[in-house]
């Protein structure tokens, strides 16, 4: 709990730390000094001098001085600038806690989004993505507050402090017993803040378990009204939430529940604290300030609690944030360096590669060695499931083989340089993912440099010339996921973005499955009329691409069955 606290403390520029402390410190000085202020303004008020005797020493000393300087008027002065000095530093503290809180939620989220950017593929594909949005969404806002009551927290500590000090320059006794008694209620409480760590981890549990189910319900809505499923669904999801509920409703009320007992616990310490004073014959001029100071510090108490609760309750998701975090490390890939991959002139080649997936008995790739040559199109058949695709993953260098290499002609590459190879590469799937943009957008994604005329060129080369005769020609929005075009037409601008790009390599893994027979044959041409000075590689199980190709490699069971010139 600590150790989190400092990490997350430590991770501050440590100027905006000092500054941080520096206020805090001020402003809870400014608050014990005006309270002791009390101390000589009481005396003078009931007498000056006379009263002197029952004062500590200091005090003693000071109500003389006082009367002969300042008086009344000029203590009650000092004060109302006290008072407003604290409330300006109050202020100030609350902006800089505040800009410290979401400068700290911002770099949090970017060192999430990037770490899951540069993770690699496999990794990222055996995660749940509904969980990572989670963290990436709620978790980190929840660590933002947790961090703001952190800081509350550490500022009613040093509150606290600096009251006590105050108390003890009045009457170092009592305010021992007040100290004790503090850290007595304090202690109690130590059993709430372990379970306030436990449902803290149930609510992370509850919020990832929503997202995962609101991200499927929206992705699946068509689905979900074929299906007839809206009830179904709808009582699904309001179980979820009603579960996401609950747990927080327990966290609430067992902190409302842990406030309640606290003020009790703080009236008991401060009845104490009067008692002790009174017995002990106090003045009233220092009895009174020291009430004056242990009222204040009851409700500095209870936010030091409910602080401290609260903290406890957060640090599962700060848990879960670190905890991906270093996965995220872990599945890091070699940062991209495509300088080191020249245009391939001769082949690119697959030697020897085996892949086997986590879980997976048998491998979905076993000694697998292809060669395609530069300037030709091959298509990869075979049943379902012979491991088609996870050929194209690795010839796109989408990931690394498990054993065996990936070459251009003939240097293997690793590393930066696989990586970094991935930018000569256009891999279309079945599903192509197009954005919540235009379609000129969805082209410039590519190749942002891209003027109107190779737009509109790479549109009529994947035969999706169409989008010139819609109403808003490239400015046609597409809608979510391009939802506002059909299969066929999201396919044909995917193949426009793709063929933009100039790739070395050109993927099209059943790209075509949505178009009818006389657009699927016009990109065939296209795709086949492209081959001079680039390798188009082909996984489709029928029609015009197949019939275009040079060479048929058909894949069975995770081995090249066999190869055939057409
Ligand atoms: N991420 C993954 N985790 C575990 N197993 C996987 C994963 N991806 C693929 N596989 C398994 O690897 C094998 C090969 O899959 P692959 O997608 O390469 O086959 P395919 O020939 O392209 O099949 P299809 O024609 O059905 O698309 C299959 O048994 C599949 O279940």
């Amino acid at each position: 709990m600590i150790h989190a606290a400092i990490t997350l403390l430590r991770s501050l520029p440590p100027g905006r730390l000092a500054m941080l402390f520096a206020l805090m410190l001020a402003a809870a000085l400014s608050e014990g000094v005006g309270l002791l202020m009390l101390v000589p303004m009481l005396s003078l008020l009931s007498g000056g001098e006379s009263v002197a005797a029952g004062l500590p020493g200091w005090a003693a000393g000071l109500v003389p001085a006082m009367a002969d300087g300042p008086g009344i008027a000029g203590l009650l002065g000092i004060f109302v600038a006290l008072v407003a000095a604290r409330a300006v530093l109050t202020f100030r503290l609350g902006v800089l806690q505040m800009q410290i809180q979401h400068r700290l939620v911002d770099e949090w989220r970017m060192r999430i989004l990037d770490g899951l950017l540069a993770a690699g593929w496999r990794r990222l594909a055996q995660m749940r993505q509904a969980a990572n949005a989670s963290v990436l969404i709620t978790q980190v806002d929840n660590i933002g507050d947790g961090f703001g009551r952190l800081l509350l927290l550490v500022t009613s500590a040093v509150t606290l402090a600096v009251i006590w000090a105050a108390a003890i320059a009045l009457s170092p006794l009592v305010a021992l017993i007040a100290a004790l008694g503090g850290l007595a209620v304090l202690a109690l409480f130590a059993r709430l803040r372990r379970h306030a760590h436990a449902m803290g981890t149930h609510v992370i549990d509850q919020y990832e378990t929503l997202q995962g189910e609101a991200q499927e319900t929206l992705g699946a809505l068509r689905l979900i009204k074929t299906h007839g499923r809206e009830n179904s669904v709808s009582g699904r999801f309001a179980q979820a939430v009603r579960r996401l509920r609950q747990a927080q409703i327990a966290f609430l009320s067992s902190s409302t529940g842990s406030r309640a007992a606290l003020q009790s616990g703080g009236a008991l310490v401060l009845a104490l604290v009067v008692w002790t004073a009174w017995s002990r014959g106090l003045a009233l001029a220092v009895l009174l300030p020291l009430v004056v100071l242990f009222a204040r510090s009851v409700p500095l108490l209870n936010s030091l609690q409910a602080g401290l609760q609260q903290w406890a309750h957060v640090l599962p998701a700060i848990q879960r944030a670190e905890t991906l975090l270093a996965q995220l490390a872990d599945a890091r890939e070699p940062e991209a360096e495509p300088s080191m991959v020249a245009r391939p002139e001769r082949e690119i080649a697959l030697h020897n590669v085996s892949l086997v997936h986590a879980d997976r008995g048998v491998p979905a790739l076993d000694d697998v060695s292809l060669v395609l040559p530069v300037g030709t199109m091959t298509a990869l058949v075979g049943p379902s499931g012979a491991g088609k695709t996870s050929v194209a993953d690795l010839f796109g260098a989408l990931f690394a083989p498990d054993s065996g290499t990936l070459s251009i002609d003939g240097g293997a590459l690793t590393g930066g340089a696989l990586t970094g190879w991935r930018r000569q590469v256009a891999y279309l799937h079945q599903e192509p993912v197009l954005f919540h943009m235009t379609i000129r957008d969805n082209l410039l994604w590519a190749v942002p440099e891209a003027d109107d005329a190779a737009l509109e060129a790479a549109l009529r080369a994947a035969s999706a010339e169409f989008v010139l005769s819609l109403p808003g020609g490239m400015d046609t929005m597409v809608g979510d996921a391009g939802r506002r075009l059909s299969g066929g037409e999201r396919q044909r601008i995917a193949l426009a973005r793709a063929l933009l790009s100039d790739p070395a390599l050109l993927i099209l893994d059943e790209a075509t499955s949505a178009l009818d027979t006389g657009n699927e044959a016009a990109i065939a041409r296209a795709v086949a009329g492209m081959r001079e000075g680039r390798t188009i590689l082909v996984i489709s199980h029928r029609g015009a691409l197949t019939d275009m190709a040079d060479r048929i490699v058909t894949l069975c069971e995770g081995r090249v069955e066999s190869v055939s010139e057409c």
